[in-house]
């Protein structure tokens, strides 16, 4: 085993090493509000107002001071406040104001009384608890205050947080451009979906998953198509998808075979900045740099792909993009369930299925066939079983880590 895992580095290692020489885009672009969701602010945003902008009650019921609480005296009603039209005019000493939720408090009011707490007659309202100063009331700008950061730079822009704009009155957001990123597959056997297949040919699967996640990812994808095991095709892939893209990804070639050409197109028109990993699936993924643009090589087996996407791709467009999370989940633990074949050397991520046991406890088991060329697995698992380099099969009831899928994969 050591014959063949030496000289790979680490996932960890190679993370590190690609993000350390990255540095997030810088180009601007100000966007409506309703156009700006998966983008990432550019630059903290600053809430303009106070938010709520003018105390106001969170209750329906009664506006009172309570100076004028009187245990055996009900207090008449003066008058109404409703949201959107507060109470106008004089408030007479010794009496109350019925108010709806949201609606300004008068001035003077210090607490709100619930209706369920009030018993109404001809002569008044009567308080049946006993009342705090404050009560009831939502100051102006307790949540937010006028001039503080609601949204640092490099936060994506979805259901959480543009409602948040939305409720400060901003209208517009500076955000980075987007990504756009290259895709390209290598095979003389790959064909396209739609197309039937000759002796010896496959569909192209990777290219499809990867232009999807980078959808899902907010890039703006450029797809160069399949391109031959040929140098030259290959060589001219490179030049456009460098001259056209921030990122360009292949998928294929990266390996030692006599038609695996993408290494030796890096190595000729840029930059190796690594090339085989410690990781299975993923062992011949490729980084470098092109004359203008990052490289990522993906290998051709389709899960490969997927997970090299998933755990490196990911977190470098996440860097380019400014953004503070790798958006990688949190691991967590979980008992397997079953045995789990595993060779030492390499960073195992199987795929698993993982539930919560009647016991409360998290369990995995998993998919099966674990082949980089068994896509399917992807569709059934719902996390990746990670499996520390020097592992060794793990047996029923032993505990693993798990890497719950994102939104990329379904999770
Ligand atoms: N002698 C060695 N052979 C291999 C090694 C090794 O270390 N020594 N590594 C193996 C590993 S691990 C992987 S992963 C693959 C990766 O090889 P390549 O990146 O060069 O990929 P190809 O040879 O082009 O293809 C591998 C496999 O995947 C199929 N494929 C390719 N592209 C696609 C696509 N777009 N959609 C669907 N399927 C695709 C291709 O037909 C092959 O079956 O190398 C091992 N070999
Ligand atoms: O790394 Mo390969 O991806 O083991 O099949």
């Amino acid at each position: 085993m050591e014959l063949f895992t030496a000289g790979l580095i680490s996932l960890e290692e190679a993370r590190e090493k690609m993000l350390a020489q990255i540095s997030p885009l810088s180009d601007v672009e100000t966007l409506a509000l309703a156009a700006a969701a998966g983008r990432i602010t550019a630059e903290a945003v600053i809430s303009p107002i106070d938010v709520p902008p003018f105390a106001n009650s969170a209750m329906d019921g009664y506006a009172l001071r309570q100076a004028d609480l009187n245990a055996d005296k009900p207090l008449p009603v003066a008058g109404k406040a409703f949201a959107g039209a507060p109470y106008q005019g004089d408030w007479p000493a010794g009496s109350c104001i019925r108010i709806m939720t949201g609606a300004p408090i008068p001035p003077g009011a210090d607490a709100v009384v619930m209706q369920e707490q009030t018993e109404s007659s001809d002569e008044g309202v009567r308080f049946l608890a006993a009342v705090q100063p404050g009560q009831n009331i939502r100051l102006a700008g307790e949540d937010i205050q006028q001039g503080a950061s609601v949204l640092t730079a490099g936060v994506k822009l979805g259901a959480a947080e543009l409602p948040l704009l939305a409720s400060l009155g901003i209208s517009q957001v500076n955000v980075l451009r987007k990504l756009r990123v290259a895709v390209f597959s290598t095979g003389d056997e790959l064909q396209p979906v739609g197309t039937p297949l000759a002796a010896g040919q496959i569909y192209d699967t990777n290219r499809f998953a990867v232009h999807l996640m980078l959808d899902a990812l907010g890039c703006e994808v450029l797809d160069l198509g399949i391109i031959k095991d040929d140098p030259t095709a290959l060589r001219a892939a490179f030049d456009q998808a460098d001259t056209q893209a921030d990122v360009v990804i292949s998928s294929g070639g990266v390996s030692v075979g006599e038609a695996d050409y993408t290494k030796q197109m890096l190595d000729e028109l840029g930059e190796i900045g690594f090339w085989k990993l410690a990781m299975k699936p993923g062992k011949p993924f490729a980084f470098g740099k092109l004359n203008n643009s990052w490289f990522c090589g993906l290998p051709g087996n389709p899960v490969s792909a997927a997970v090299t996407f998933y755990q490196l791709v990911q977190p470098l467009l996440a860097r380019l993009t400014g953004q503070q999370s790798d958006c990688l989940p949190a691991k967590m633990r979980a008992r397997a369930t079953e045995r789990l074949k595993k060779s030492p050397g390499r960073l195992d991520f199987q795929r698993g299925i993982f539930c919560r046991n009647s016991e409360g406890e998290l369990e995995v088991r998993s998919t099966g066939h674990q082949g980089s060329h068994v896509f399917s697995s992807f569709s059934q698992a719902n996390c990746f079983i990670v499996l520390e380099r020097e592992r060794n099969t793990v047996q029923a009831g032993e505990w693993v880590e798990i890497e719950p899928f994102n939104a990329l994969l379904g999770g």
